[in-house]
C-alpha cells in the first residue's frame, strides 16, 4: 500500500468552542448522517467511540466523541513495560514492573517553597514525554482522583511514528518558551507561550518542536475534566469565553497494509497507565481518524483573550476572579484544580492595600510565571522568575514580600496599570499538594531562603494607642 500524506493547507484551521458539540470531516462526507454506527460507515471507515465520562453521566458532564478511522485503535500488539515508572524516570530509584504501582513519593510539608527557573533540555535528548517531571502531586490516578503537576523540558521532536496518551487524566498544558506543534488523533494545534491546550485522557497524540526546545509547565486531572468557571452575577461574558477555544479540524495520514497488522511500518504506542509507561507497537498510522464529532476533544486558548475583571471600588478581590478553567471536585465550589492567570490589568482600587494580600488558604497553591514578573515578588535572580515556581500549600502563610509590601503601604493609590508584559499563574486544588524527590532535590532548583528572605524583615507597625510599647527591641 502507498505511503501518502494528505497535505492539509488548513492543517492549522480551527473550529471554535468549548465542551461544544463539534464535528470536522477531513473528507466530505465520512461522517455518517443521522446515526452513529451504520453497518458499514461511509468510505470503509470504522466507527470507534471514545468515551470521556461514563455513558450515564449527566447530560451537563456528559463527554463522549465518534470517531471515523481507517483501523480501529484496538489493533496493535500487547503493551509491554516501555521507559519505566515515573519514578524510575525521575531517577527516584522507585520499582516500576508491569502492572505494579509506582506513582512516585510524595512529601507532604507546610513549607513555603520556592523554585528556580528549571533548566531546559541542553542534552536534545528529551522529548515532550520524555522531557516531563511530576514535580507535585496529589490523589491516585487509579483512583481517578487527584492531579499531577509537571514541567517539561524537551529538546527534540518525539520519535516519527510514535504517540502517546495518558490514560490517566487530561493534561493541561501550559508553555513557557518554546512552541509545540501538537498531532492529535482530531487533527493539530499549534500551542505557543502565552496559549495553553487541554489534551483529554485517552487521546493520542504526537510533540514537535518548530523552535527546536520547549519549556513549561503542566497540570494532570485524574478526575473529571475542565469547565468554565460559573459567571454568577458577572452575567452572560467575560473571563474565558466558550468561542476564543480552538479545536482542531480532521486530518489523517494513509499508512496501512491490506489488514490491521500487514502495514509497512511500525509505529509505538506509549501509554501512562497508573504512573507507569507502557509501549505497544502496530503497523497502521493512529493518526487515522478521518472524520470525528462530539463534545470530547483537545482544544486550546489564546490567554490573551481573557477578559480580566476586578474591582473599580476599593479591597482586594480573592483571585478566583482570574479564573481560566476549573475541575469540580464534587464538593460544591472546591476545586480539584482552578487554573488561574494573573494577565496585566489596571488597578484602581482606593484605600486599599493593592498587592495579593498576606493569606493562609485550605487550597494550596502552585505558582508558575510563563513572562515577566508578578507583583508583590521579587523579580530577578533568586526571585519569582519566569520558568520557576512556588508552592504554597494548605494553610502555609504567605503574602507579598517585605518590599513589595511596604512598598504598597506607601504608594500613591492613582490608576496603575500591573502585569503589562507578563503572565503569571496558579494550579489551585482543594488536595493537600505533595512534592517529589525530585521536586524538593533532584531538580537543585529550591531556593532554601525563600521564606527567610521573603517575611524575615517585614517591619513591626504596631503602636499600641496608649502608646506604650512592649516590642522586644524596648525590653533589652
Ligand atoms: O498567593 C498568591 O500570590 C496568589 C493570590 C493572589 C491574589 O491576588 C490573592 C490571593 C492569592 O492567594
Ligand atoms: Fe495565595
Amino acid at each position: 500500500m502507498p505511503v501518502t500524506t494528505f497535505d492539509f493547507p488548513e492543517k492549522y484551521r480551527y473550529q471554535t468552542g468549548f465542551d461544544s458539540h463539534l464535528e470536522s470531516e477531513a473528507v466530505p462526507d465520512s461522517l455518517p448522517i443521522g446515526q452513529n454506527s451504520p453497518q458499514k460507515p461511509p468510505h470503509g471507515l470504522y466507527a470507534e467511540k471514545l468515551s470521556g465520562t461514563s455513558f450515564t453521566a449527566p447530560r451537563h458532564d456528559n463527554r463522549q466523541a465518534w470517531l471515523y478511522r481507517i483501523l480501529p485503535s484496538c489493533a496493535h500488539a500487547p503493551f509491554g513495560p516501555a521507559i519505566t515508572s515515573i519514578a524510575e524516570k525521575q531517577e527516584n530509584g522507585g520499582g516500576g514492573e508491569n502492572g505494579v504501582q509506582s506513582s512516585p513519593k510524595l512529601h507532604y510539608i507546610p513549607n513555603q517553597l520556592r523554585w528556580d527557573p528549571f533548566d531546559h533540555d541542553q542534552s536534545k535528548t528529551l522529548d515532550f514525554v520524555s522531557g516531563q517531571r511530576l514535580v507535585a502531586g496529589a490523589g491516585d490516578p487509579t483512583l481517578k482522583q487527584g492531579i499531577g503537576i509537571y514541567v517539561y523540558a524537551a529538546g527534540k521532536d518525539m520519535e516519527d511514528r510514535s504517540a502517546f496518551y495518558s490514560a490517566d487524566g487530561d493534561l493541561l498544558i501550559v508553555p513557557q518558551e518554546g512552541t509545540l506543534d501538537i498531532r492529535t488523533e482530531f487533527g493539530y494545534l499549534l500551542v505557543r507561550p502565552m496559549e495553553i491546550c487541554v489534551i483529554p485522557r485517552g487521546v493520542k497524540y504526537h510533540v514537535s518542536l518548530p523552535s527546536g526546545s520547549a519549556r513549561g509547565y503542566a497540570l494532570e486531572l485524574y478526575q473529571g475534566h475542565f469547565k468554565l468557571p460559573e459567571l454568577g452575577p458577572i452575567g452572560t461574558n467575560g473571563l474565558a469565553n466558550e468561542r476564543d477555544f480552538q479545536a482542531p479540524v480532521a486530518a489523517f495520514d494513509e499508512d496501512f497494509g491490506a489488514t490491521a497488522q500487514e502495514g509497512p511500518h511500525s509505529y509505538t504506542i506509549t501509554v501512562k497507565f497508573d504512573n507507569t509507561y507502557f509501549q505497544a507497537h502496530q503497523s497502521h498510522t493512529p493518526f487515522d481518524v478521518v472524520a470525528w464529532h462530539g463534545n470530547y476533544y483537545p482544544v486550546k486558548y489564546d490567554l490573551g483573550r481573557f477578559n480580566t475583571v476586578g474591582t473599580i471600588s476599593y479591597d482586594h478581590p480573592d483571585p478566583s476572579i482570574f479564573t481560566v478553567l476549573t475541575a469540580p471536585s464534587g464538593v460544591p465550589g472546591a476545586a480539584i484544580a482552578d487554573f488561574v492567570i494573573f494577565p496585566p490589568r489596571w488597578l484602581v482600587a482606593e484605600d486599599t492595600f493593592r498587592p495579593p494580600y498576606f493569606h493562609r488558604n485550605t487550597m494550596s497553591e502552585f505558582m508558575g510565571l510563563i513572562t515577566g514578573d508578578y507583583d508583590a515578588k521579587r523579580a530577578g535572580r533568586g526571585g519569582f522568575v519566569p520558568g520557576g515556581a512556588s508552592l504554597h500549600n494548605t494553610m502555609s502563610g504567605h503574602g507579598p514580600d517585605a518590599a513589595s509590601s511596604e512598598g504598597a503601604r506607601n504608594a500613591e493609590l492613582r490608576p496603575a496599570k500591573v502585569g503589562t508584559g507578563s503572565c503569571a499563574f496558579m494550579f489551585e486544588s482543594c488536595a493537600m499538594v505533595g512534592v517529589t524527590d525530585w521536586g524538593l532535590r533532584t531538580c537543585s532548583k529550591v531556593q532554601e531562603r525563600y521564606a527567610e528572605e521573603s517575611w524575615g524583615g517585614v517591619p513591626v507597625h504596631w503602636k499600641r494607642p496608649d502608646g506604650v510599647s512592649k516590642g522586644a527591641h524596648l525590653l533589652k
